[in-house]
């Protein structure tokens, strides 16, 4: 260790949280949400760096190595957590790139937080690779790093990739400082979006506030690349979908030890019927509230036998001290509450419902033994959760309903697709998969099945990082006909 690296990820969060226990000492616990799940197996196959926050503020440590991968942690001050982390990133980039479901905050001193912290990110960054190495940044929370690190360290070939949605323009242009992100994500060589749809919206942001000449052709996914003309430099823009480790998923999903927690789970819940799954972290983008509603719904209406069909729902605990999120876990928890008192028996609740992180390999054996995977996001970047599942089961057993307004929906089309808004189509395919014939959703499965295998994480870094390394190679030789298409 010591030495510089060839390949550096920057993400906001250490793919390891540093966790202090009662007794003061500390330990490192996986950092939550589906960015750390892609990108870990990737980093630890590459040995590169991985530079990012510790995950507690006010903190001082030097690089370490922890399991395989070389961290370089980046300290943050509590009052940076609160206006960079909390406020900016998550009270004012979070929901405007969300559709705004709830209200974005524009607050000037969280975005000269957020203007220092990814200064700190780019000069840490720096200071870990080598000569000439590629940097990967990810994700809203460092969008200005790219024009940062480039002016500190041109040498360097700089992708950068987005893990929400991109929204629409009109959305975009709320923003005060939209100029500043524009100008700060065109520092890459490559800009990678999970969908199509958020590439063209960056170009044509592009050219509106950066003033860029653009290629005005559709993106493809994996293909087709946009290209933006910054002075002598080609950014290119395109869709990379993100996935899983599905090989890995399918294998221990196979073996005795989950196969037989998932039949012990069942009868800890008393081998119901039918068992509904949500496993998210408890964000309001997730749609929580909406399969409570349409659970609650289908059960006045008689239409679902609360002493035939459950759901657990397992949800990890997220900035919790961003008030949308307060507000939200209040709202989640009177609506459980309200389902078990109504429908539920003395040691018979309706909804089970933990909020805590839970241990992978005990989420594995929850995708076997449920029916029905209930994953109904307002708004997804893409939602591994939904992925993991099918992977998951190789009996090609369970249904997936999956909202229309994640990235997922477009690679896995046999889901029972529904529109969160849409609360009685949420309910009618709800009820569709619960009561779904066995040979018809076996056939859904095996062709989701086939996507999700086909199409993994090892996949997704590759196509991006096979793109990202041609940009270097190809320089501005294409530039003039992608310009004029
Ligand atoms: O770091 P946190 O504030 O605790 O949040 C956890 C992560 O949440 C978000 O994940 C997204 O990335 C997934 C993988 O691409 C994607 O499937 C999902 O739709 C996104 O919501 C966030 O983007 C990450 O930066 C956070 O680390
Ligand atoms: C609730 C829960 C989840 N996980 C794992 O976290 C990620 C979640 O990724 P996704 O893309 O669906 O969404 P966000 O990134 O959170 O927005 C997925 O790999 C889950 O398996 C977990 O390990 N433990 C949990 O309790």
């Amino acid at each position: 260790m010591g030495s510089a690296s060839e390949f550096v990820v920057v993400a906001n969060r250490l793919p390891v949280d540093l966790e202090t226990l009662p007794d003061g000492s500390t330990r490192w616990k996986r950092s939550p949400g589906g960015l750390v799940t892609a990108l870990e197996p990737i980093l630890r196959g590459k040995k590169g760096a991985w530079v990012g926050w510790p995950g507690v503020p006010d903190t001082d440590l030097g690089p370490i190595v922890e399991d395989g991968i070389e961290l370089h942690p980046v300290r943050l001050s509590a009052q940076e957590v609160a206006d960079y982390y909390e406020g900016f990133s998550n009270a004012t980039l979070w929901p405007l790139y969300h559709d705004v479901i709830v209200k974005p905050v524009y607050d000037r001193s969280w975005w000269n937080a957020y203007v220092e912290v990814n200064r700190r990110f780019a000069e840490a960054t720096s200071a870990a690779a080598a000569h000439g190495a590629t940097v990967w940044i990810q994700d809203y929370q460092l969008q200005l790093v790219p024009k940062m690190l480039r002016m500190l360290r041109p040498d360097l070939t700089i992708g950068f990739f987005l893990h929400i949605p991109f929204p629409p323009v009109e959305l975009f242009m709320q923003m005060p400082w939209r100029r500043e992100i524009v100008e700060g994500l065109l520092g890459a060589d490559l800009i990678g979006f999970h969908l199509p749809g958020g590439a063209q919206n960056f170009l044509y942001l592009a050219r509106r506030l950066a003033g860029q000449q653009t290629s005005r052709g559709n993106v493809g996914v994996r293909s087709k690349l946009g290209v933006v003309q910054v002075g002598f430099r080609n950014v290119r823009v395109g869709a990379f979908p993100i996935s899983i480790d599905s090989g890995q998923l399918d294998e221990l999903s196979r073996t005795k030890s989950v196969r037989d927690r998932a039949k012990q789970i069942r009868k800890e819940l008393g081998n119901p019927g039918k068992i509904m799954l949500g496993v998210d972290r408890l964000d309001y983008t997730k749609g929580i509230d909406v399969r409570l509603n349409a659970i609650r719904e289908l059960l006045e209406e008689g239409r679902m036998d609360p002493a035939q069909n459950i759901m657990v729902q397992l949800a990890t605990p997220s900035r919790e001290r961003v008030e949308s999120y307060i507000q939200m876990r209040g709202d989640i928890e009177q609506q459980v509450g309200r389902i078990n008192g109504e429908f539920g028996q003395v040691g018979r609740p309706v909804v089970h419902y933990l909020h805590r992180p839970i241990p992978r390999q005990e989420l594995i054996s929850f995708f076997v033994a449920a029916d029905v995977m209930l994953v109904t996001p307002l708004r997804d970047g893409m939602n591994l959760v939904a992925k993991e599942y099918v992977a998951c089961r190789s009996d090609l057993g369970g249904a997936l309903l999956l909202s229309e307004f994640t990235g997922a929906a477009a690679e896995l089309r046999q889901a029972y697709q529904a529109n969160p808004h849409d609360l009685d189509g949420v309910k009618d395919e709800m009820v569709a998969a619960l009561t779904q014939d066995r040979e018809a959703g076996r056939r859904r499965m095996r062709a989701m099945r086939r996507q999700v295998l086909a199409h993994d994480v090892d996949r997704w870094a590759k196509s991006f990082l096979s793109a990202l390394a041609r940009d270097s190679v190809a320089g501005g030789a294409l530039l003039g006909d992608e310009l004029k298409a």
